[in-house]
Order: structure tokens, then sequence, then C-alpha cells
């Protein structure tokens, strides 16, 4: 069973101080293992990602075996269902139309003492995307990191997949193939995230790495970075909906369980404001699970990190709650949900309404799907355009504005006691040495 909270009971700031800090992934565990995993991948490069490979993903591969080839790629593309090559299509337009419009400005001006000075925008020129497929195939999470990757510009795509017994959804090279993906290798966990990091002697070596994955992946990107640059830290799926008892129980016990599916680590979390609507979902949640097929996960996740919390007021006391979870998915399911969502600060997606499932963002919407987890909303966002740039300032000084802004340098350089950088300065001006 879920845990059960009121927010009016007394015991409620205690009880809710458990739930966010309550261990999904076992943090000491999970890091140990794969600090020892880099390690041997940095030091036996193919070798080591072979083994781990075997013992993992139970594939045993040779190293001309780890890159997909274009005419297992062709075979894919050829043999998928016209009804799913549509959607991804759809889907792929979408996302590329969302992120089309995060593409980023930069700028250049002349200031009043006549330096010049800008900013630009470059693609990083190698990524590398993590594609989780452990225990489900991922094509859409190709989609939401190859798209804005190849908006933004960048040269060198290259994703990563495990393939658990050899066996690869042929939907992933699909969505490999219409998002322009330029390499793929069939391994995954922290031996995929350590090959892209330090590159082995079949993969070159990445600038940085993206993208989804269970605790060991969030685990080794966090690892690896300073080697590579990452994006953020998106583990475990996690849904937060807030609802009120006008909602129809069935349509939110599917939104919880569309997240808890994902991982037995994954979190759904229900706030509503009606005791007996609360109590409604739990009943529908318990009958509708019982029809999944991946029953066996979503239960132990409803079971071991689901909550159902009652508060007294939606709108007055949600909001503070929705934050101190900066859940990654956060479903209002209310009348007005913007009144609602105008006061929420930290959450990776908002979903608007009775009408918008968080699944719908999972696949066609067009915002990222890939998003911060474990409370990172706090800090971070969802995957984007921005996450595969990186800016350059510009400055250039005519002799004038060197004579206009070089006394104040020098002062400073003098006051740091960097007699060399005053130096460069006062030599240009005439400036005498000091
Ligand atoms: N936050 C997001 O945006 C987002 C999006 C999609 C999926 N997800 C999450 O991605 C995850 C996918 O997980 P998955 O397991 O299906 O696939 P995965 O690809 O993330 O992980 C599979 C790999 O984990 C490694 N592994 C498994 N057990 C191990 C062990 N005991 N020791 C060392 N390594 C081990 C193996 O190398 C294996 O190849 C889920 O948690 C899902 O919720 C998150
Ligand atoms: N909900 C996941 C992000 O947490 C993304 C996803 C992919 N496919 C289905 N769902
Ligand atoms: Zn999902």
């Amino acid at each position: 069973m879920p845990v059960r909270l009121d927010a009016r009971d007394p015991g409620f700031e205690a009880a809710f101080t458990t739930l966010l800090g309550g261990k999904r992934e076992s943090a000491q565990d999970v890091n140990d293992t794969v600090a020892a995993i880099l390690d041997d991948v940095r030091r036996r490069g193919d070798a080591a990602v072979l083994e781990y490979t075997a013992r993992f993903d139970r594939l045993t591969l040779e190293p001309q075996g780890l890159r997909v080839s274009l005419g297992e790629i062709d075979t894919a593309v050829a043999t998928v269902d016209p009804d799913v090559r549509d959607a991804l299509a759809l889907a792929a337009d979408r996302i590329a139309s969302f992120h089309g419009r995060q593409v980023p400005q930069g700028f250049s001006y002349t200031d009043q003492a006549g330096v010049r000075l800008g900013q630009r925008w470059t693609p990083v020129s190698a990524v590398g995307l993590y594609v989780p497929g452990g225990t489900a195939a991922y094509p859409s999470s190709v989609l939401m990191n190859a798209v804005p990757a190849k908006v933004a510009g960048v040269e060198r795509v290259v994703m990563v997949v495990p393939t658990p017994g050899g066996v690869l959804n042929p939907l992933v090279l699909v969505a490999a193939r219409m998002a322009g993906v330029d390499e793929i290798y069939r391994i995954g966990g922290a031996q995929a995230v350590g090959a892209l990091a330090y590159g082995t002697a079949t993969i070159a070596p990445v600038d940085k790495i993206v993208g989804p994955g269970n605790a060991y992946v969030a685990a080794a990107k966090r690892q690896v970075f300073g080697t590579v640059g990452i994006d953020m830290i998106a583990g475990p799926s996690e849904i937060l909906v807030v609802a009120d008892a006008s909602n129809d129980p069935d349509w939110i016990a599917m939104d919880l369980l569309s997240q808890a599916e994902h991982d037995a680590a994954a979190q759904s979390i229900l706030i509503t404001d009606d005791e007996a609507f609360a109590d409604a979902v739990e009943r529908a949640v318990a009958i509708q699970l019982a029809s999944l097929s991946r029953v066996d996960i979503a239960s132990a996740s409803w079971r071991d990190h689901g909550a159902v919390i009652v508060v007294g007021d939606l709108l007055a006391d949600a909001p503070a709650l929705v934050d101190r979870v900066a859940p990654e998915h956060l479903e209002l399911a209310v009348t007005d949900p913007d009144a609602l969502a105008e006061r929420v600060k930290h959450a990776g997606a908002i979903f608007l309404g009775r009408h918008t499932p968080e699944a719908i963002g999972d696949y066609v919407a067009g915002p990222n799907h890939v998003l911060p987890t474990s409370r990172t909303a706090r800090f971070s966002s969802g995957l984007g355009v921005l996450d595969f740039m990186k800016r350059t300032t510009l400055v250039g000084c005519s002799p004038g504005a060197l004579g206009a802004l070089g006394r104040a340098a020098v002062r400073l350089a003098q006051a740091e006691g960097l007699e060399a950088h005053g130096l460069s300065v006062a030599t240009r001006l005439n400036i005498p040495r000091f």
C-alpha cells in the first residue's frame, strides 16, 4: 500500500519529510559498483565494455559487433509498421517544432566607451545520447534526445542503447534514422557511459553525455562529469498528480500507474482535498494494476514509493508541497489549472487540466520528456536545445576604448597584486611601470 498522509495531522511534517528523504536508489551500493565499472572501462576499453555487456545484458559480442550496422537500420526501417512510423514522424515533427523555438540568439553591440561586446552560441561538437533499454524500449526517448541535438547543430551524435539478450526494438533504430543519429552502439549502463566519456578503440569519446536511465546510468553520469559535460540527472520517473473530487478516479489511477510502470524505483504521488476521492483512486489503482503487463514493476513502485496526501484546500496548500517534492512531472487535474500552476515554482514539466494526461507529453506534445528527477527540478530543467550549445563572449577594444577602460584595469591589477596583468594593459597605454 502507498503511504497515506493528511496535511492537517500533527505528525504530517515529520511524515512528509520522511517521504521526501526516501531512498529510491540505494546510492552507496550503486555508486561503488559504478565507480568500479568506470575505472575498468577507462583502463581496459572495449574488453571491459564487452565483459559488462555479457554480464548485465546477457549479450556476447566481438568489438566489431558493438556498432549497429547500416544494414540493420535499413532492415528496421523496411519492416516497421507504417502506422507506428507515422506516429513517430508526428512526434518528431512536433518535437522539432517546439525545440526550434528554443534556439538562442547571440548579440553584439558597442557600448558608450567604444568597446565592442558580444555573445555567440555554438553547438557542442560530439554528444552521446543515452537511450534506456534495460526493461523497456524507448523510441520516444531517441527522438527527445536526438532531435534537439540536431536542431542545435551538433556534428556527431552518438547513441548508446542496451539490448538485453541481444534484442533491440526496431523502432529505436527507425527513430534514430529519423532524427539523424550518426553512430549507434548496443551497450548500456555504466559501461556505456564510461565508453562515451573516456573513449575505447571502437568508440571515440564525446564531449557531453545526455539522456535518462536507471540508477546506474544516473550515478555514472554524475561520476564522469568533469571529463565530459552532462545534462542533468534524469533517473527513475516520477509523477505528482493534484486532483480534486470532480475527476474520474480511473483516469487519475492510470496517470499514477503510467509512471509507476517505468521502474520499481519510480514514484507516483496524489494530492487531493477529498478523502473519499483518495480512497476511490487507491481502489482503482489496485484494480487496474492487475491488468498491466508490467504489473510487478508498477506494483513495487506504488507499494514502496507511492503516496496519497490529503490537504484542506488545493489552491492554498498544494503548491508549497509540490515545490518541496519538485516532481519531474506535475499533473493539475483541477478546474482552474493555470491558477495552481502560477503558484508552483519547482517542477520539470506541468500538465494543465483534466484532459492533459502526462503520457501525452511522453510522446507527442512537443516539449522534452527527459526531465530532472529526485527533486533536482529545484535547480535544473528538462533537456533542450541549450543543453547542446554553449556560449562564448566577445570583446573588442579600439585604442580609444582601451584608453577609456585601461586605467581602471591597471588599478584593479595592482590591488590584486598581479603585476603582469597590469603591465599588459599599461604598456599599451604608455602608463609608467608601477
Ligand atoms: N527522467 C526521464 O526523463 C526518463 C525518461 C525515460 C526513462 N526514464 C527512466 O529510465 C530508466 C530506464 O531503466 P532501465 O533499467 O529500463 O534501462 P537502462 O538502460 O537505464 O539500464 C539498463 C542497464 O543498467 C545496468 N544495470 C542493471 N542492473 C545492474 C547491476 N546490478 N549492476 C550494474 N549495472 C546494472 C546494465 O548495464 C543495463 O544495461 C527507468 O528508471 C525510467 O523511469 C527516465
Ligand atoms: N515518462 C518518461 C520520463 O520520465 C518518458 C517516457 C518514455 N516513454 C514513455 N515515457
Ligand atoms: Zn513515461
